[in-house]
């Protein structure tokens, strides 16, 4: 069981879409970037950096080798002023009239992200959207190796997914710090999250990304990203909302949903 438990390391939205309320994050310690540690970055431009990260590789895998703010702004979906200003927070403004080298701003990022070593991700609940993480390819090659699975289910535990066999639940503690698993991800119904999460603690777990439509109880120095496609839907359907509703306004610049007064 967690002994502290407080919301200061409790769930955080993954920042929804651009231009959200930023909150500002401290860069975690990076054993090899001592001068950036005293820096912080706004949660949502960490989101984006992650999202200039995989543009930048697949440009790499191209043979780019240099780029300019322009070009990864647009391939990155943001303007160039704001892709200008994240870069700002991790010291790297590029070239006049060369722009970014690609391989120099890949090593940054991953040294911002702290993804210069892996993580071992452990995944709990391993049903249908288990299932669908534990077989998903992307996470290894990204540095996230899946490296423990759990369920409850006695019809699960002991067969693979993935190439790895689903443990117990009651064994989270002793695997998660047998494996040093660094990130446990939660794909249980609800009702069970917070005994996982307390179990993932317990096991050393610092870092957990919580698919249950549940808000989690942790001791301070956890942290917990939400993950809630619900949520995000919610947001697609607010701009569509806010546009349909501008389009009555007939040339008007404003529109008005549900008593929120919007500025185009
Ligand atoms: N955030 C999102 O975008 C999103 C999308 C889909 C599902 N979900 C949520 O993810 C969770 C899983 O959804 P699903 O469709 O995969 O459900 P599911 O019913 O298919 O799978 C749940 C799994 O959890 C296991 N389980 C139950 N109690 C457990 C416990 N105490 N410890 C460990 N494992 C336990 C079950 O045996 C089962 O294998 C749900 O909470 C759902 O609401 C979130």
């Amino acid at each position: 069981m967690a002994a502290a438990r407080g919301q200061r390391g409790g769930d955080r939205d993954v920042p929804a879409a651009p231009g959200a309320a930023e909150v500002t994050m401290p860069i975690p310690p990076i054993a090899d970037a001592p001068m950036q540690r005293a820096r912080a970055i706004p949660e949502a431009a960490v989101a984006r950096l992650a999202v200039y990260l995989r543009v930048l590789s697949g440009m790499a895998e191209q043979g780019i080798v240099t780029l300019s703010s322009e070009e990864l702004a647009a391939a990155a979906g943001v303007n160039s002023a704001k892709l200008r200003k994240d870069l700002s927070y991790i010291g790297s403004y590029g070239t006049r009239g060369v722009g970014y080298e690609v391989s120099v701003l890949v090593d940054q990022i991953e040294r911002i992200l702290g993804l210069t070593r892996s993580h071992s991700v452990a995944v709990v609940g391993i049903g249908n959207l288990g299932h669908a993480l534990a077989n998903y390819g992307g996470f290894p090659s990204r540095g996230f190796p899946v490296a423990a699975l759990f369920d409850v289910d006695p019809d699960l535990v002991g067969v693979p997914v993935g190439g790895l066999p689903v443990s117990h639940i009651d064994d989270i503690p002793r695997i998660c710090t047998e494996r040093e698993i660094s990130i446990g991800v939660i794909a249980t119904p609800p009702a069970a999250a917070q005994a996982v999460c307390d179990r993932l603690v317990a096991g050393g777990v610092a870092s957990i990304v919580n698919f249950a439509p549940v808000v989690l109880q942790v001791p301070d120095h956890v942290e917990v990203r939400k993950v809630d496609l619900a949520v995000e839907l919610q947001i697609l359907s607010f701009h569509v909302a806010r546009r349909a509703d501008s389009m009555n306004v007939n040339g008007s610049a404003l529109g008005n949903v549900d008593g929120v007064v919007i500025g185009r």
